[in-house]
Formats: C-alpha cells, structure tokens, sequence
C-alpha cells in the first residue's frame, strides 16, 4: 500500500476539546472532548442522536463547529478540507452503482492522482477479490462496507474514520474487518469507527468514548470498562422456581421474578455456583440464558439514565 502524506509523529491521532455545535435550536455537540491515542483502534458509541456523526463529519471538515478545538494528526481542523492522512468514510460509502467495485476504485485513484498498482492488494484486504468486476448496484450491503474501506485504504491513510463499518456484516466479516483494523494499528495507523454496539466495539477496540446528548460520558480503555461493569444478567427457567428464588436469597444471589422465569445478575463464578446447588438440590436448569452482557448493560446505564 502506498505511504500516505509525510506528517510528523503524533501521541494522539484525534483531539476534540469542548466542542459544540448546534442547528438552529438543536445541540448536536454540547461540549464534546475525544482522544483517539495513536496506533489504537477507538469506538465512538452512542445511541441514535448521540452526536457520533456530527462528531465524524467534523473531523473531515464537512461540519464548522461552533466552539472547542479540534486537531486530527497534530493539525487543526480546517473547515472544507479533509485534514491530510484522514481517510474513511461519514454516513454510508457512496459509489457509482452502474460501475464494478474495480471500476469505482480505479476512479478513486486518477482523482487522487495515484497509479492502480494497490487496487488488486485493497481488494484481497477486504475480501471483495473475485467481485471486484461485478456492478456496485449488484454489491449486498456488506460488500458496500467492504468497498467503502477499499477505497479509504488506497489512500494509505494515517487515521482511518469509519461511520458504523461493520454495518451489514455477518459475524465472519465483522471478525476479518477486525483483524485488518488491528493490522493497521499494530502498523502505526489510527482508527476511529462509531457504533451503537457496544459488543461491537468490545470485539473490535483498544478504547471507547461514549457520547450521550452531545456529551462525552465515558472515555477510556475497554478493559477499564469491563472491570466496571455490573454482573451480567440472565434468564432462568427450572422445574421449581419458587424453590430457585428461595436458595437464590439465601446464598446471596441477585434475582427477581418475571414473567417468563427468574432475572438472575451474578458474576460467573457465583452463578456456577449457584447452578451446581440447585442441581444438587434435584432442582434441573431448563434454560439459562445471558440477556444483557456486562458492558452492555453499562452501556444502558451510561446512556440512558436522565439527563
Ligand atoms: N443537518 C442537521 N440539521 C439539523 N439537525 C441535525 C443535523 N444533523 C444532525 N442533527 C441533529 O443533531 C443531533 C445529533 O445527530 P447525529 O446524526 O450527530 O447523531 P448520531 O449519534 O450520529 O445518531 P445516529 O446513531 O442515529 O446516526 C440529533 O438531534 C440530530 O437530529
């Protein structure tokens, strides 16, 4: 892959502080910071009207915020240029549907005034080899996303911004798309991507920001958010619940009853615990099902408690 711009080294690929930007009476970014470590893969999450797009629109220059400072590779942000070794994508990839996904690329690299000797690399990169001739039009939408990343890697950028890139992608995809982004880093590069997925970005990112309204409302590495977070919760069905919920206050254990079982929240260890007992019991596990994985369930509670 070609080299992207020189630029001098940077600690930090990406620097928001304090920025806000509002449409008329609406705050899409209240006062927003955001810290993208070099050679780290970052996950900008929030739910929808969060602000994650606002944020990334930004940082290509397509949005003038109103207040805060905004640096992308050690540079501020000028508004209507796409900052230098910045590449990626704002809202969906967007391609001429009537041309191949070769076609698309080698468009990409005469506007770019780059020769086609990466496109072949790019392709096999993202997977889309031996599709690259056929219509865009034709693509399902994770080949889109596929093409999408080609088209940013021809640029050899330095700090790659993706808007929700593994959209459309089944589990396979998600988890090569993943090991090409943490190839990236391993090199040097950056990654920002948003998602509302926290287990998404729990698979795919060294750290997150979570924004909720406008705000920054968690920021930092995902194994510090996984030491936060709350026991994951469950569903339980047995063949004597009452009996299950008795043993269950007993030895301490946090479950309630609805409709369709007991909401068991423990850790682990004490939830195998707990299973061991009621069996030796004669009280048999018909299901047991995890409902809300730990740092979803932070997630939640980061987003959606009242403003
Ligand atoms: N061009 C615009 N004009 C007016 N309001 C806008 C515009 N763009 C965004 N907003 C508003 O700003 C807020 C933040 O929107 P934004 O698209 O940045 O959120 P998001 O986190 O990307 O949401 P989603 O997950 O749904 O894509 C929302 O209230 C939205 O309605």
């Amino acid at each position: 892959m070609s080299a992207g711009p020189t630029l001098p080294a940077v600690d930090d690929a990406v620097r928001a502080d304090g920025l806000t930007k509002r449409y008329g009476r609406t705050v899409a970014l209240a006062g927003v910071d955001l810290t993208v470590p070099a050679g780290t893969v970052h996950g900008l999450l929030g739910p929808n009207g969060a602000g994650k797009t606002t944020l990334l629109r930004t940082l290509f220059g397509l949005s003038r915020p109103d207040a805060g400072t905004l640096t992308v590779l050690g540079e501020p942000v000028v508004a209507g240029r796409t900052p230098g070794g910045l590449a990626g994508f704002v809202d969906s990839p967007r391609f001429y549907p009537y041309l191949s996904g070769r076609r698309n690329l080698e468009l990409l690299a005469a506007y770019d005034r780059r020769g086609h000797d990466d496109i072949d690399a790019v392709l096999e990169r993202v997977g889309l080899a031996g599709r690259d001739a056929d219509r865009v039009s034709a693509y399902s939408s994770g080949m889109r996303q596929r093409l999408g990343l080609a088209a940013a890697l021809l640029r050899g950028p330095r700090l790659l911004v993706l808007d929700e890139p593994v959209n459309g992608l089944d589990p396979a995809g998600i988890r090569d798309i993943g090991a090409l982004l943490r190839d990236l880093a391993a090199d040097g590069g950056s990654v920002l991507l948003s998602s509302h997925h926290m287990a998404e970005a729990e698979a795919l990112c060294d750290g997150v920001t979570i924004l909720r309204a406008g705000r920054t409302v968690h920021a930092g590495r995902v194994e510090e958010l996984r030491a936060a977070a709350p026991a994951a919760a469950h569903l339980l069905r047995t063949t004597d619940d009452a009996a299950a919920r008795a043993m269950a206050e007993r030895r301490g254990v946090d479950v309630t009853e609805q409709d369709d079982g007991l909401a068991v929240r423990a850790h682990r260890a004490d939830l195998d615990a707990y299973v061991l007992a009621l069996a030796s019991d004669g009280i048999a596990v018909r299901a047991l099902t995890e409902t809300g994985s730990p740092l979803s369930q932070l997630f939640f509670a980061l987003t959606e408690e009242s403003a």
